[in-house]
């Protein structure tokens, strides 16, 4: 059987390989173990990335897959990572339980994220040793470098990474020591992860947030003024800061699809009455449960998705009156459930969190010296692939490294 597989990058160049295979019995695309790697040359510069594909595939219907973890491949000076995503919020995710220090620095994550140059995300997640009594830490730099105290998206995708590894023996559920306290996700037997994110903070100087608050010390719907237009905001720290937006002076009810989140974002985050910066949250109300929100995140932009901004919103929307305490949130990437519980305080979050592939890469000051990526996934409109033991696998869409192995000529 002759398969073709072309792997193309960001700037749109192909790179095309017939591959030739003698097929012994009939087998179903979803019983073929794929590999692909993909090497990353740059040795004398990172411009000019060039591509070295090799593909290797073995074929044998009954063979199970491998009960071995896909982190077990360790070579010196190559830093292994996997990378997962909730709704398209993307992380590289390393194993640094060994460590208390992160293996990558803040620049090298500026570099990994790159979605030019590097291996692309919004953010380099660390699985370190647990303290205080914790299963684990979890430690995050942004795609700026800087380091926020929580992630949500982060948080779902740490815990299925903890369980893909292979010595948690069935636990799906995981005490995790964060910059914003414990946070305890579980993993459901729908595979969604709900995650228990702890109460909200309002108090002005701890979200922090110099606006004028209220006699609770809370700021909620406090006017913020940005190129000569009023903002309507209300600021919560879910461990990092939130600035939520439902409205403006002019306008009740944003229509999010509308604003030019690049031009704004910036203003917001960088606004003087935000001294660590912030996350700004834009909300359109479309019912008391469900809500659509566009992000822009403090140290990574317009992102798909943001766990932690979502619950902002929900109590945000609570505290203005728009929204119950049970809601969906509607992202660029897909929708969150969230909701702020009466009893405890607490909020819950419940998404999903999924692997897009793994790789390494080896890491020297300035330069990547290679980089190569399993490919584990395929876009559905292509070829499904399933891995027996990790059930259906995901699609690439918001990679920027795609193998495609055309349908049509399998
Ligand atoms: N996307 C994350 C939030 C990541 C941190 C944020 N950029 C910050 O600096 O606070 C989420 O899902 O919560």
């Amino acid at each position: 059987m002759a398969m073709a597989a072309s792997i193309s990058n960001s700037t749109n160049i192909t790179y095309s390989r017939r591959y030739h295979h003698h097929l012994t019995s009939s087998i179903k695309p979803s019983q073929l173990p794929f590999q692909f790697k993909i090497f990353k040359s740059t040795s004398s510069s990172i411009q000019n990335p060039s591509f070295r594909v090799s593909a290797s595939m073995s074929i044998e219907a009954t063979q199970k897959a491998p009960q071995v973890s896909f982190l077990v491949r360790k070579e010196s000076g190559v830093l292994h990572f996997v990378k997962y995503h909730g709704l398209g919020n993307d992380f590289i995710l390393v194993d640094n339980r060994d460590s208390v220090e992160p293996k990558v620095t803040p620049d090298q994550a500026v570099k990994l994220c790159d979605r030019n140059f590097g291996v692309g995300a919004d953010g380099v997640i660390f699985a370190m040793p647990g303290i205080n009594g914790t299963d684990y830490t979890m430690r995050i730099f942004n795609s700026d470098g800087s380091e926020p105290e929580m992630c949500g998206n982060g948080v779902r995708c740490f815990a299925r990474f903890i369980a893909d590894l292979d010595d948690t023996q069935g636990k799906q559920s995981f005490t995790i020591h964060t910059g914003a306290g414990l946070i305890v996700p579980e993993i459901q037997d729908d595979g969604k992860v709900k995650v228990d994110m702890g109460q909200p903070v309002l108090r002005a100087l701890d979200v922090p947030t110099k606006l004028p608050a209220n006699k609770d010390q809370a700021v909620v719907k406090a006017g913020l003024e940005i190129d000569g237009a009023t903002w309507n905001v209300t600021c919560v720290s879910m461990g990092n800061p939130h600035c939520v937006t439902f409205s403006t002076s002019e306008c009740k009810n944003l229509l999010v699809d509308d604003l030019n989140l690049s031009e704004i974002g910036p203003k917001f985050e960088h606004h003087e009455v935000f001294p660590a910066r912030t996350n700004t949250e834009f909300v359109q109300v479309y019912s008391r449960s469900h809500l659509k929100m566009r992000v822009w995140e403090r140290g990574a932009g317009a992102t798909l998705a943001c766990g932690t901004g979502a619950c902002a919103v929900v109590v945000a929307a609570v505290l203005e009156g728009l929204s119950e305490r049970n809601c969906t949130v509607d992202l660029p990437g897909g929708p969150l459930e969230i909701e702020w519980r009466e009893e405890d305080n607490h909020i819950y979050m419940t998404g999903p969190a999924e692997i897009s592939l793994s790789g390494g890469s080896g890491l020297k000051v300035a330069t990547w010296e290679s980089c190569w990526c399993d490919v584990v996934c395929l876009t559905q409109q292509f070829l499904r692939v399933e891995n027996p033991q990790r059930g259906p696998l995901i699609s690439l869409e918001n990679t920027r490294l795609c193998v495609l192995i055309h349908k049509s000529i399998i």
